[in-house]
């Protein structure tokens, strides 16, 4: 029989946290031992949101440190801030707990330094921009288009609330077609921005446009031209369950890794 798998998550009270409390508390073979707030220190789940009133007894954390010597998960789970994220997940790994991380907007820097330390301490770290399948396969489907229409722009549209810009997904999906087309500069030679911004951020030549508004959740348009035609391959969520199966499969996963692994593409082969 397999064993349980005893689980932490960070940001219960987030729109993501929320939602993989629900998925941890439902999944056979899960256990959510404990969660980690920015505040509500020693309360219980079910007394800081109505909606866990049937999970008594999770106790709630603000220390990081108190919140895994106490409970002993196998994995943490970060769906936070950046800033939050980085601090939480070097703890976790010092104390030798995996670490699954679906927050986004860590530096290049912060995200090297937690690699570093996943390896040197042989424990297992995921951290994944985005968690859909769907949007997995978007990302890979374009690094397959990108062999053959080398020009394109990304558009990523989410809810208002989102910080960080442009998407992680979106960053992630412009580095997987570096990987196939390198970089280039498109558009005509001498385009100029009337308007600062008119024409989206720059990573390395692919111009990424963020969308904000309310009523969306989490979707994104790869635009690929070429002569006479263009390919466009889109990706919607429209619930925050569309992440939840990536969060489990990342948890599973993680339970058999020694080393940092960065994006679904290379959990999904
Ligand atoms: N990887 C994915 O598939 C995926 C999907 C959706 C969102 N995200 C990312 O997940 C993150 C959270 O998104 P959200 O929409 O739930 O945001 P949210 O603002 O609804 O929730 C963030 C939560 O983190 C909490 N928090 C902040 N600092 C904290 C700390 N020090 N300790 C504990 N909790 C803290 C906040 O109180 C808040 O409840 C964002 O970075 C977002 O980009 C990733
Ligand atoms: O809601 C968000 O915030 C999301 N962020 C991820 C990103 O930055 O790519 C993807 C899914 C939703």
């Amino acid at each position: 029989m397999e064993e349980t798998i005893k689980i932490t998550v960070a940001g219960p009270r987030g729109k993501m946290g929320k939602a993989c409390v629900e998925m941890v508390a439902s999944t056979p073979g899960f256990q959510l031992v404990s969660v980690l707030d920015r505040i509500n220190d020693g309360k219980r789940l079910n007394e800081i949101d109505p909606q866990f009133s049937r999970l008594p007894g999770v106790p709630v954390f603000t220390e990081p440190e108190k919140c895994l010597a106490d409970t002993k998960p196998d994995v943490f789970i970060d769906l936070t801030r950046p800033e939050a994220a980085f601090s939480h997940t070097r703890t976790a790994l010092s104390f030798g707990v995996r670490a699954v991380v679906g927050t986004t907007g860590l530096t290049d820097d912060q995200l090297a330094e937690i690699k570093a330390l996943a390896d040197r301490n042989a424990v297992g770290c995921i951290i994944a921009p985005n968690f859909s399948l769907g949007a997995v396969l978007m990302m890979k489907f374009a690094r397959m288009a990108a062999k053959f229409f080398p020009d394109v722009e990304i558009i990523e549209l989410h809810h208002d609330q989102k910080r960080d810009a442009p998407s992680g997904t979106s960053i992630q999906t412009a580095r997987m077609i570096l990987e196939e087309r390198g970089a280039k500069k498109q558009g005509h030679p001498e385009e100029k921005e009337l308007m600062a911004g008119a024409r989206g951020a720059q990573i390395s030549g692919i111009p990424v446009h963020s969308v904000r508004l309310p009523g969306l959740i989490a979707h994104q348009e790869v635009i690929f031209g070429s002569r006479g035609e263009t390919l466009t391959i889109r990706h919607d969520s429209y619930d925050r369950k569309s992440f939840m199966r990536g969060i489990e499969t990342a948890v599973r996963a993680v339970m058999a890794l020694d080393r940092y692994v960065y994006g679904m593409e290379n959990l999904l082969q």
